[in-house]
């Protein structure tokens, strides 16, 4: 392959609401790319996606987590970004790894609520945007209303940059204002595929209506600019002479660049992706407004300079490949046939093949640099989210220049930590369920799988129930079990394991660690309904074992030994509290407390922003089922809310009478 310079590669991701066009629009990408080479209609199965299934059946697994190709000696790596408010860490990951977006509008429908959601997101991880008005063929197609709705419901400044040629059906192309050129495309058939399009100069148009608006439009454009670019308002008035027609469209281009990554505008483009229009010129966009990885600034790319540095951001499995992992790299480079250390496993792995997740096949690689999306073949311990680097030397030397750097700040603190790239945060599950295989013959295939889910899913987690055999072996402990009273918070999370004095000074490192990890699993299964235990401390207060009793079996006895005593303690049913924040517009603020309230909901506070109003709340996960949908209809789309573990509180006795009989089957 040629070599790919940082400054030439755009990784992007599409945010759209359900319906607004974005497998379309993505399949004309790949299309006019060159990627795929015939032109399907969502409507009919005859897209990517159909090839993908072609391809699952040959055994080779193409998910959309990326997928790469060119356009204008660019390179495009489009990175999936699930549109659904209830995948939300799923769009924080894919935010950490792209460096711009674009947003796919139903020119009709305007900003729905599902994208505010994204939106949000990408503010807060500071992505540069642009925003796509599809659907210009529609009868109800506003550009108008469109831009409004960008105003009102994102908070965000569109920077216009083109303007539709006829509405609804006669849409026939669009105009150029950083250029001033009119595009046409001509379509006769319904088999054009809109490849072919008239470029023309605006000032031969026949049409002294639309020449007056393109004026219109440009003038304003560059008035908006100058106001958004103090380099762009002095050529204006300097150079220019604040003669607009003077003003070159590559100065004009620049403006609108510095704008959009500054994040102070948002560049608006029209188009049709369904009816073959637009679609290009949102290429060239991509190319020319969005950021090249090194114009975005990750700390880590300092503190690694020229050492490899990499973000598994998605892995999926293969039945003939094993695990391939989506890997985003921010520092070095990488080769395939080496070794690399993974950080948050700390364990060393070595690569087989490096691939591109081109669209109509992967294609291998010699070496691949910083600013690419590749996919790793032979990484078996790798989990989605892990940091990946060429050796723990690099890894010390990254930690010294971290510190270096931060000397003057701050003195101390999380070095380690800062290594790994942050922001994957895997919230603590708080859904159980077990689950078993049909037979005994299935238990090795049942395993197999949890094990791949869990590595493309690490906010899965699994245990084994392990109920151990019937050898013989005698082990005696004893033990005490009882509740930690201080109530400082951090001990009511976690349980402790304390040892008689005498004890403890008798027993060998192993035995100590075998005896702990019973204890430890015990912890993981309570008394009352085989919930995770919080809040016990225990007492090792004698241990004696047969010789040639294993430590694992010794292990297993402290834990049945413990699940008696914690059974005879008793104990108390914990439930998850969630703390909560929802964005609701005033006129549903008093709808969605009162809903709040009967789901025993505490609310902590009500803040401004903008001009909605931020609830902030605690309430049970109990009483959170189905609250998306709830939330929707009270409130018909417009509010957004996140959801995450605040604590565990004690039921009271009613509710937990009432859980244990449920539980039981009695009710
Ligand atoms: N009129 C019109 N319809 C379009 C256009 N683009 C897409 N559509 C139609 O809108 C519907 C949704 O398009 P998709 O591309 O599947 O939209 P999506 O955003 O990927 O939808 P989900 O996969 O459900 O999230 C399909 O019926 C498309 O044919 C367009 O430019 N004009």
């Amino acid at each position: 392959g040629r070599r790919q310079y940082s400054f030439l590669i755009r990784n992007i991701g599409i945010m759209a609401h359900i319906d607004a066009g974005k497998t379309t629009t993505t399949e004309r990408m790949l299309y006019y790319s060159g990627y795929t080479r015939a032109l399907g209609d969502v409507d009919d199965g005859d897209t990517v996606t159909d090839f993908m299934v072609q391809e699952r059946e040959r055994g080779i697994t193409i998910q959309s987590a990326a997928v790469t190709f060119d356009w204008k000696k660019h390179r495009i790596n489009l990175i999936d970004t699930p549109g659904h408010v209830d995948f939300t860490l799923e769009v924080e990951r894919a935010l950490r790894v792209l460096d711009g977006a674009v947003a796919v509008f139903d020119a009709s429908a305007g900003v729905e609520a599902q994208t505010l959601t994204v939106w949000r997101q990408a503010e807060k991880h500071h992505v540069p945007c642009i925003c796509f008005l599809n659907k210009m063929d529609k009868p109800g197609a506003s550009l108008h209303f469109s831009i409004e709705s960008i105003k009102k419901k994102l908070k965000a400044n569109p920077v216009l940059l083109q303007i539709p040629i006829g509405s609804g059906k006669s849409f026939t192309g669009l105009i150029d204002l950083i250029t001033n050129q009119q595009m046409t495309w001509r379509v006769k058939s319904r088999a054009e595929d809109g490849r072919v399009f008239e470029t023309k100069s605006l000032s031969q148009s026949d049409d002294p209506e639309l020449l007056q608006d393109a004026m219109e439009a440009r003038a304003a454009l560059i008035e908006q600019v100058a106001d958004l670019d103090d380099e762009f308002a002095e050529l204006l008035l300097g150079v220019y002479g604040e003669n607009f027609d003077a003003v070159p469209p590559a100065k004009l281009q620049e403006a609108v660049r510095r704008v959009t990554l500054a994040r102070k505008g948002v560049p608006v483009l029209c188009g049709s992706s369904l009816r073959n229009k637009g679609v290009q010129p949102l290429l060239d966009a991509i190319t020319a407004y969005l950021p090249a990885p090194n114009e975005r600034h990750h700390d880590l790319v300092r503190w690694y300079q020229d050492d490899l540095c990499a973000l598994a951001f998605k892995v999926v499995h293969d039945k003939q490949r094993g695990p391939l992992v989506f890997v985003r790299i921010y520092s070095g480079t990488m080769k395939p046939q080496s070794a690399v250390l993974n950080i948050n496993r700390n364990n060393t792995e070595r690569m087989s093949r490096l691939l591109l997740p081109f669209a109509d096949q992967h294609v291998e690689i010699p070496s691949l640099t910083a600013g690419n999306i590749a996919l790793c073949v032979g990484l078996k311990q790798t989990v989605t989210g892990d940091t990946i680097v060429s050796s723990k030397a690099s890894a010390v030397a990254a930690v010294r220049r971290a510190q270096k750097e931060k000397e003057g700040e701050r003195k101390r603190g999380g070095e380690q930590a800062s290594l790994v790239l942050a922001g994957v945060e895997v919230p603590e599950p708080v859904f159980f369920c077990s689950i078993e295989p049909p037979t005994m013959s299935r238990q090795a295939d049942l395993e197999n799988a949890l094990t791949c889910l869990q590595r493309e899913d690490p906010s899965l987690k699994v245990r084994v129930d392990s109920d151990s055999g019937q050898r013989r072996h005698m082990v005696t402990v004893s033990v005490a079990v009882c509740p930690i009273m201080d109530s400082s918070s951090s001990s009511l999370t976690s349980c402790e394991i304390t040892y008689d004095e005498e004890v403890e000074e008798q027993l060998s490192p192993d035995v100590r660690d075998a005896v702990e990890n019973g204890v430890n699993s015990s912890y993981l299964q309570g008394p009352l309904l085989g919930y995770p235990v919080q809040g016990v401390s225990t007492m090792i207060q004698s241990v004696s074992m047969e010789p040639g009793t294993s430590l694992a079996m010794l292990s297993a006895c402290v834990s049945r030994c413990m699940l008696k005593a914690l059974r005879q303690a008793g104990g108390q049913v914990l439930e998850p509290v969630m703390s909560l924040e929802v964005t609701v517009g005033e006129e549903h603020l008093s709808s969605v407390l009162g809903d709040l309230a009967q789901r025993r909901g505490a609310i902590r506070d009500i803040q401004s922003r903008h001009d909605s109003k931020v609830l902030l709340a605690t309430a049970p996960l109990a009483e959170m089922m189905g609250y998306s949908t709830a939330l929707r209809t009270l409130t018909s789309g417009n509010a957004t809310f996140s959801l995450q573990l605040d604590i565990y509180e004690a039921m009271n006795p009613q509710h937990q009478n009432a859980l244990l009989n449920k539980m039981a089957g009695l009710a």
